[in-house]
């Protein structure tokens, strides 16, 4: 479930996930910023959704819904699979703590990579397309109105490819 080495989500306890405390107040939504380096991410993996119809079109981080008893860490890793078919390691919670997704869901979003080896993703589930934003082009894509605080912390961390040069 998770790359070579890295210890597996299930064994994470209960209530403390991640470095992330499970409130369960919220429905809760695990997911993805999937970049391509975690120490110097100059990109970063968006979905857009393909439904319901009030979403659709929305661009997001992929995930999804955690299962009862399931660990968000875990619930992430298998949402990416599900739905873009990689194997992925997470990295650190993005932020502090799980981001409101409106009044009734929260999102546990984790920085990860793809497992080495691992094909590139494809909009296997959920989304009908997948698009991988730069700094310069987080923007050009219409996010989802739940993501734009989530959006603009992430943005702070993506390293213009410039100054790879
Ligand atoms: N994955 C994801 N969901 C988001 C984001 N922003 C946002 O408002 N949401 C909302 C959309 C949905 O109402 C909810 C996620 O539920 P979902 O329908 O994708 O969950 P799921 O894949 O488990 O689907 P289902 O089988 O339960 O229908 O969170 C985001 O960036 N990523």
């Amino acid at each position: 479930m998770t790359c070579p080495g890295v210890t597996s989500c299930a064994s994470r306890p209960p209530g403390q996930d991640g470095g992330m405390t499970y409130s369960c107040a919220r429905v809760p939504v695990a997911a993805v910023a999937l970049v391509d380096d975690l120490a110097r991410p100059t990109r970063l993996l968006a979905a857009r959704r393909s439904g319901p119809p009030a979403l659709a079109g929305g661009w997001e981080f992929p995930g999804g819904k955690v299962e009862p008893g399931e660990p968000p860490a875990g619930a992430a890793v298998r949402e990416a699979r599900e739905e873009l078919g990689v194997r992925v390691e997470l990295g650190d919670p993005v932020g502090p703590g799980p981001w409101p997704l409106g009044a009734t869901h929260e999102m546990w979003l984790w920085w990860a990579v793809t497992c080495p080896g691992e094909p590139e993703p494809q909009p296997l589930a959920d989304h009908d397309e997948l698009r991988w934003v730069t700094l310069e082009t987080l923007r050009d894509v219409p996010w989802l109105a739940n993501d734009r605080a989530v959006v603009d912390h992430v943005e702070a961390f993506l390293v213009p490819v410039a100054d790879l040069a």
